[in-house]
């Protein structure tokens, strides 16, 4: 309540002053110093009210009446709140107001100084000056004290102290949560995540400070060049002046000599600043890209688990690229038209103040206009990105999936989706295009008005002997230049709001910070290799209902073999995703020698605990850099040859032409999988892990390759930790231990023999129904080779 009679007085207060300051001015419309005259003031209010005989060149009325209309908007703000509200936050209502206001305040400068005496008022200027801050104040007062959170939690609260029932006070929040949820009530969390557009132009901006060097050396150039191109249309000017006004060969010859002087020089630095600009572009979209893989590739694995590739490969190649060569193109354009703009405005300040303030008349307008359409054109290349992003996300997939869609012959469905997001996006660009033709017409219909108003105003000024003709040239032609900068600038504008669209989802992945911190430090000069999980439960980030491991506990020892085994889903991925650190748990510890796996240093403890995927992935490179993966620093040919012959791939590798240098191609996929299997476990050996982990190939590998793999595996395990995840009975047979899992719970545990001691167990009618399936055809094979 109390905050409430605060803002009630705050509100009152302010319209006071505002009323009261209005009406103040008026009282000093007179030329007699600085003195309040009551007569002034009756006479401006009674006398030329619109009821008698107003003048909009001399009467200040007008101010009264705006006045008014600022009581009303405090009206409808103080009624919102009141009524428990959150006023809407109409910030470009108010913008196009405030702007909208001044451009009424210079025109009514401009009728003022018809009769040259008005402007020694004080009152004039007074009110001039007061009803630009007045609107200004407004706009404070409305976002920063009638949008307070707290103000209106505290109405909310008044409300439910006061009586009413819950589901009253419900139907006065916007979106109707709770009293006791207010933060919630009150705030539009997605609207406000979402940067202001003007900051994050700033945030865009201040990229440029990475290679500040050679920005600073563009803007010298810059300065230069615009300084130059500034004093031509003078010189022009003063060329056709001794023309017209037959002046003699001299002065014309020193005029072009001048001008040629100034264009050499605008000609030299021009393309210093190109070359400058041009560069700095190049090295901000590098840092950029730099930057945001450097974010992306050191996030946890669910992000990529919600984020789809094509999705990150189009933020970081189209996006990155949007955003560099827009952000110093238009650096480049917006500072020279900038530079070029002030020189221009400086000029015909001292040449008309009047006819400038012409120009500033529309100024505010084309601002506004500037301002909505930029907003939307935001939203509009945000969406494009993102409909880019998902027709890349369809392309990559496709391509890489070539084999499966080939396969099915799906070439055409792949087409039709993908022709379906291009068209989502041309559907966002023809609205793009639309809004621009809408802006465009907007821009030039002003820079027309401007120019008639010019000639118009400037010709009254020429014909009442205010103003020289030739001053009027020159002013012409500084305005033709000033129009020029306004619609580079415009367009600046333009391209500026399409680097915020792209730059908006870079910005968000760069600056995001992986939910997992791989900022252990613990670096054991040895590690023995003693797992354990202890009471672990597991959720997937993407699936947070969905627990798919509960309370599971088992421990593994040195030197062990232990086998997770169970039905497909039962979690044994899973297990190994916690124990390589992807995810982590909901609770429970994992531990290697009994110090929990995030203590470790990251890269020590991938090189200590090695893993060999299902479906292992082989980098496009040679053999040499698949197996030496990660460990080129350390690693010596004789390491990877040793690993290569323990993985039982060494004379594979020799009867090649190229040995070690032969190409895997992308994925591997000028391998087998027996090959990649193999390849991937030299790249796992050649690391000397103290833990090995394994997860077998579900897919039938050829008996010959399965017999090797076997032959390779037996070798690695020795004398150190193995965890597998098996699928074949030999595997199982040859564990130390078994551990058998279902639906995340860790159900049996023990040796083969003793796990087949119980008939009713999970493990034994897994072995009878799944595992025999391979066991039959292990038997096959050996028949096979002992036949052969
Ligand atoms: N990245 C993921 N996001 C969400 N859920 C997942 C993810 N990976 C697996 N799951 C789910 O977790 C559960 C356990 O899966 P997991 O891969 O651990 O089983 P598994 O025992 O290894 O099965 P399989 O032998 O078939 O590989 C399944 O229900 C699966 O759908």
């Amino acid at each position: 309540m109390r905050s409430l009679l605060l803002v009630a007085v705050v509100s009152v207060v302010f319209i006071a002053i505002d009323v009261g300051v209005t009406l103040l001015s008026l009282g000093f419309y007179h030329a007699e110093g600085f003195h309040f005259n009551a007569t002034a003031l009756r006479e401006q209010f009674f006398l030329q009210s619109p009821l008698r005989d107003y003048s909009f060149l001399t009467s200040g009325f007008d101010f009264f009446v705006l006045a008014l209309f600022r009581v009303c908007i405090i009206a409808a703000g103080l009624a919102f709140v009141v009524r428990a509200r959150l006023p809407p936050a109409w910030v470009l209502f108010f913008t196009g107001i405030e702007l909208t206001n001044m451009s009424y305040t210079f025109t009514k400068l401009l009728a003022f100084s018809e009769d040259a005496n008005q402007l020694y008022y004080y009152g004039v200027w007074f009110s001039e000056v007061w009803n630009i801050l007045a609107f200004a104040g407004i706009l404070i007062v409305w976002q920063f004290v009638y949008r307070s959170k707290p103000l209106i939690e505290s109405v909310e609260l008044f409300y439910v102290h006061a009586g009413r029932n819950a589901d009253d006070v419900e139907s006065l929040i916007p979106n109707g949560d709770s009293p006791g949820n207010t933060v919630t009530a009150v705030e539009k969390p997605e609207e406000e995540d979402r940067l202001s557009t003007f900051k994050h132009v700033v945030r865009l901006l201040s990229y440029c400070h990475h290679h500040g060097r050679w920005f600073l050396a563009g803007f010298f150039f810059l300065s230069i060049y615009s300084f130059a191109r500034v004093f031509q249309p003078h010189y022009t000017a003063q060329v056709i002046a001794s023309i017209v006004n037959l002046k003699e060969m001299s002065e014309l010859f020193k005029a072009v000599m001048i001008m040629g002087g100034l264009a050499l020089v605008s000609t030299i630095t021009g393309g210093l600043r190109g070359g400058c600009f041009d560069y700095a572009t190049a090295l901000i979209s590098r840092k950029m890209r730099g930057d945001l893989f450097a974010s992306i590739i050191s996030q946890e694995v669910a992000f990529f688990d919600e984020t789809k590739t094509g999705e990150i490969v189009s933020r970081l190649t189209s996006d990155c690229q949007t955003m560099a060569s827009t952000v110093s193109t238009n650096v480049n354009v917006f500072l020279r038209n900038g530079v070029m703009l002030l020189g221009s405005l400086l000029f015909m300040v001292t040449i008309s103040w009047r006819l400038t303030m012409v120009t500033f008349i529309a100024v505010p307008l084309v601002g506004f206009i500037s301002k909505a359409y930029g907003a939307y054109y935001d939203k509009l290349s945000e969406r494009t990105q993102a409909a880019i992003a998902a027709a890349n996300h369809i392309a990559e997939q496709a391509i890489s999936s070539i084999r499966t869609v080939r396969s099915f012959a799906c070439e055409t469905n792949e087409c039709e989706r993908f022709n379906e997001n291009l068209d989502k996006t041309l559907h966002i660009n023809k609205k793009k295009s639309v809004a621009y033709m809408g802006y465009t017409w907007m821009n030039e219909f002003c820079d027309n008005a401007i120019l008639v108003g010019i000639l118009f105003y400037g010709g009254h000024l020429v014909l009442t002997k205010k103003m020289a003709v030739n001053d009027l040239f020159s002013f012409l032609l500084y305005q033709l230049q000033l129009g020029e900068n306004l619609y580079n600038i415009g367009y600046v504008f333009t391209g500026l709001m399409e680097s915020v669209g792209a730059s908006r989802k870079v910005f968000e992945y760069m600056h995001r910070k992986p939910r997992i911190a791989y900022d252990g430090v613990h670096k054991p000069d040895l590690v023995q290799g003693r797992i354990a999980f202890e009471d672990v439960s597991f959720c997937y980030p993407t699936r947070p209902t969905a627990t798919v491991l509960d309370r599971v506990s088992f421990e593994v020892n040195p030197g062990e073999t232990v086998a997770l085994v169970g039905p497909s889903g039962a979690g044994k991925s899973s297990v190994i995703a916690l124990l390589e650190h992807f995810y982590e748990s909901k609770n429970g510890r994992i531990t290697l020698d009994d110090m929990e796996i995030e203590n470790f240093d990251h890269k020590l403890f991938h090189q200590r605990v090695a893993l060999v995927a299902q479906e292992p992935v082989l980098y496009d490179g040679t053999v040499r850099y698949n197996i030496l993966y990660g460990c080129e620093e350390w690693a010596d040919d004789d390491e990877m040859i040793r690993a290569a012959k323990l993985a039982n791939i060494h004379d594979f590798i020799m009867e090649t032409d190229k040995g070690y240098d032969t190409e895997c191609g992308e994925k591997g996929v000028q391998m087998s999988g027996g090959q990649k299997q193999r390849i991937a476990i030299a790249r796992a050996l050649v690391r000397k892990p103290a833990v090995l982990i394994l997860d077998e190939a579900t897919s039938a590998l050829d008996a010959e390759s399965e017999h090797i793999i076997q032959e390779a595996l037996a070798k690695c395990s020795v004398g150190r930790t193995v965890i597998v995840i098996a699928h074949r009975l030999s595997t199982v047979e040859k564990a130390d231990r078994i551990v058998v899992i279902n639906k995340g719970h860790v159900l049996q545990q023990g040796n083969h023999k003793a796990l087949m001691q119980d008939p009713n167990g999970l493990y034994y009618s897994l072995v009878q129904r799944q595992l025999l399936q391979s066991q039959s055809s292990d038997k096959l094979a050996d028949q096979g080779e002992s036949h052969a």
